[in-house]
């Protein structure tokens, strides 16, 4: 060992080195918190590397065992073939729509995912959109910000939360912590899922146009697959009506986007308050114009505790794959 320990060090690492992790693209945690990351992994970075992807991949195919990934990162079926040691995906996200699940039953790789910790944050934003939408807040803001209160002093009224029928598209975590903040304002819950849930007394209906013909919200918070693309289309926005309201904390395509800003534009429905978009980051800019509409960039997942919480998460669902040991929170897919 010299001095500062230089060789000791790197000695150590050669007697064990840390797991290799191959991130493709990096998720907001490691953005975030790379460095309490890297104590524990070697990531590989495919999205630093002047290598085409296809090229990065084989030049690591057989010491990639585990991947990091995230929401807005696609794991294709062309990457786990090209990586025949995968054992693990970790995805930081609720939401699987951007893994080949499939694939990963297939080839025996593990899927590891954030589960409910975002839950009760989704939640909040949804709510917070809603009340936004409903009360102008935003529009407020810019109607202050803009001076055109000093000049013309004549702000549109906004409408009551309370009383308001809202109908919840999913009722899984992020759907039941909605209705769980939403019932203490007053409002009456509805909902539209797969199967009717037992733990809840809300009003159960199995066609989400049922839903938006008998509430005055819907509050998309169920996965996308290939059954709920578009669901919400032209024909449940009619139903939702002229004084409808649409929040999504889903997943953009969900709804059908191009359907929605046209409903918007024409006065179909009242408004809208979006946190997910059907090509992100890319936002319609008719969307950006509409005054009764509320945006946010798809940050309803994360705050500074939840991240933090994402870490321990990520470092413990890694650790106990590379020392065999159950996952912390592995995606069942068997079901
Ligand atoms: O949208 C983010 C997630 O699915 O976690």
């Amino acid at each position: 060992m010299d001095c500062n320990g230089y060789r000791q060090e790197n000695h150590d690492q050669n007697l064990f080195p840390k797991p290799k992790v191959l991130v493709l693209e990096p998720p907001p945690v490691f953005i975030y918190h790379e460095d309490i990351l890297s104590q524990k992994f070697h990531f590989l970075k495919a999205w630093d590397s002047p290598l085409p992807l296809d090229q990065f991949l084989t030049t690591h195919a057989h010491s990639v065992q585990a991947i990091l990934s995230h929401g807005s990162c696609p794991v294709t079926t062309n990457t786990i073939r090209l990586l025949p040691s995968l054992g693990l995906i970790v995805t930081t996200s609720a939401g699987l729509d951007q893994i080949d699940l499939q694939e990963c039953r297939r080839r025996g790789v593990s899927v590891a995912y954030a589960g409910s910790l975002f839950s009760a944050d989704v939640a909040d934003i949804a709510v917070g959109l809603l009340i936004d939408a409903l009360r102008k807040i935003s529009a407020g803001n810019r109607y202050v910000t803009q001076g055109l209160w000093a000049n013309s002093g004549d702000f549109s009224l906004g409408s009551k939360l309370g009383g308001r029928k809202v109908g919840i598209v999913g009722l899984g975590s992020i759907g039941l912590e909605v209705g769980k903040r939403l019932e203490p304002f007053g409002c009456n819950i509805l909902y539209c899922s797969r199967n009717k849930k037992s733990s809840v007394s809300y009003p159960y209906y199995s066609n989400v146009c049922e839903l938006a013909a008998n509430c005055e919200v819907l509050i998309i918070c169920c996965e996308l697959n290939d059954q709920t693309r578009h669901v919400i289309n032209k024909e449940v926005l009619l139903a939702l009506g002229k004084k409808g309201l649409i929040i999504n904390v889903g997943r953009g395509a969900i709804i059908d986007e191009q359907e929605m800003v046209r409903c918007l534009m024409q006065g179909e429905i009242a408004g809208a308050g979006l946190d997910v978009f059907e090509n992100e980051p890319h936002v319609p800019s008719e969307l950006i114009s509409l005054d009764n509409v509320v945006l946010s960039p798809h940050r309803a997942v994360h705050t500074e505790e939840t991240l933090m919480a994402l870490v321990d998460l990520v470092i413990g669902n890694l650790e106990a794959f590379f020392s065999n040991k159950p996952l912390l929170s592995p995606v069942l897919l068997d079901e």
